[in-house]
C-alpha cells in the first residue's frame, strides 16, 4: 500500500508542476498569512497536548466522508484542541490543499500540513496555504533529503514534525537536529497499531525535543499511558473524526491528557 500511495504521489506531483510551477508558488508567497510556532504551543510539562486531525478517510476506507472541514475545526477549537492536523492527500484519505486555507481562516489553532511530503513543492505549498509545520517522513527520505526540506521549512518559518517508527528512522530524525519528532504508532507498511512503538522509541530521544505519539489513540487510559511515558502531545484522527460527537469525544480525552485518574497498565 505504502508503495501505492507513494507512486500516486508523484504523478500526481509532476501533474501539478506542470499546471503551477514552483516558481510561481514562490512569487506567491507574501500573501500567506505570517506562520506561528507549533511545537512550542505542545510544551507543558506534566500534560499531554491534543493535536486533533481532520481526516476524511484512510486507505482502509472512509471515516466521514462528507465531513466539512471548517465545522470539524471548530469543533476542535471548542473542544480543547492545542493544533489542528489537516490531511491534505485526496485519494487515500479524502483531504484537499484547499482545506487548510479554509481551516486558517477559521481557526486560530496552529496547522500541521500532514501529508507525504517528497518534494520541495510540497513545502512551499504548505507554507502559501496557511500551515505552520509540515510532516516529514523519515521512512521515506534519505537523510540528506530530511536535512534539505526541513532547513527549507524552516527558512519558510515552519517547523518540521519529522514522523518516525523505528529505530533506523529515529537515528535519521537525530542525525539531522530534529527538535520536533512523531513516533508513529502504525507502521505505515502493515498499518499495525501499538502503542508500544511510543513506549519503547521515548526513551531513546533528548528531553529538550518536543515528542509526539500519533495513531492508534482512542481513549483516556491511552492518554494516561502517554502522560507516564513524557509525551508532550498526541496526535489523534479516527477515534474523534468516527466519534458521533467530535468535541464531546476530544473533551473526553483532553481530561485524560491533562491528569485525570488513574494509572497505565500498558
Ligand atoms: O487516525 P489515527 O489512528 O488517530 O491516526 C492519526 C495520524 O497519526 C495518521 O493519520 C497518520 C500518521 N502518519 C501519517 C502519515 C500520512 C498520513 C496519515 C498519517
Amino acid at each position: 500500500m505504502l508503495e501505492k500511495i507513494l507512486t500516486h504521489k508523484r504523478a500526481e506531483l509532476s501533474l501539478r508542476k506542470k499546471r503551477c510551477p514552483q516558481s510561481q508558488l514562490e512569487a506567491s508567497l507574501h500573501l500567506a498569512p505570517p506562520p506561528r510556532p507549533f511545537a512550542q504551543a505542545l510544551r507543558f510539562p506534566g500534560k499531554v497536548r491534543i493535536i486533533a486531525e481532520i481526516k476524511r478517510a484512510s486507505p482502509r476506507g472512509p471515516i466521514r466522508p462528507d465531513a466539512d472541514p471548517v465545522k470539524i475545526a471548530r469543533l476542535y477549537q471548542r473542544g480543547g484542541a492545542a493544533a489542528v492536523s489537516v490531511l491534505v492527500d485526496e485519494r487515500f484519505f479524502g483531504g484537499k490543499p484547499a482545506f487548510l486555507r479554509l481551516v486558517r481562516w477559521e481557526i486560530d489553532l496552529p496547522l500541521l500540513y500532514k501529508e507525504f511530503v517528497l518534494d520541495p513543492y510540497q513545502v512551499y505549498e504548505a507554507r502559501l496555504l496557511g500551515a505552520d509545520a509540515v510532516l516529514l517522513i523519515a521512512r521515506l527520505l534519505r537523510t540528506e533529503e530530511l536535512r534539505m526540506l526541513k532547513e527549507l521549512a524552516a527558512s519558510l518559518g515552519m517547523d518540521s514534525l519529522v514522523e518516525v517508527h523505528s529505530r533506523d528512522d529515529l537515528q535519521k530524525a537525530l542525525a539531522v537536529g530534529a527538535e520536533f519528532i512523531g513516533i508513529n504508532n502504525r507502521d505505515l507498511a502493515t498499518f499495525r497499531v501499538s502503542l508500544q512503538t511510543t513506549r519503547l522509541l521515548r526513551p531513546l530521544i533528548p528531553p529538550e525535543v518536543v515528542v509526539v505519539s500519533a495513531s492508534g489513540i482512542s481513549s483516556p487510559l491511552a492518554l494516561t499511558c502517554l502522560r507516564e511515558w513524557k509525551v508532550d502531545a498526541a496526535l489523534i484522527g479516527e477515534a474523534l473524526m468516527a466519534a458521533p460527537d467530535p468535541e464531546a469525544k476530544l473533551r473526553e480525552l483532553v481530561t485524560a491528557a491533562e491528569g485525570g485518574e488513574g494509572g497505565c497498565s500498558e
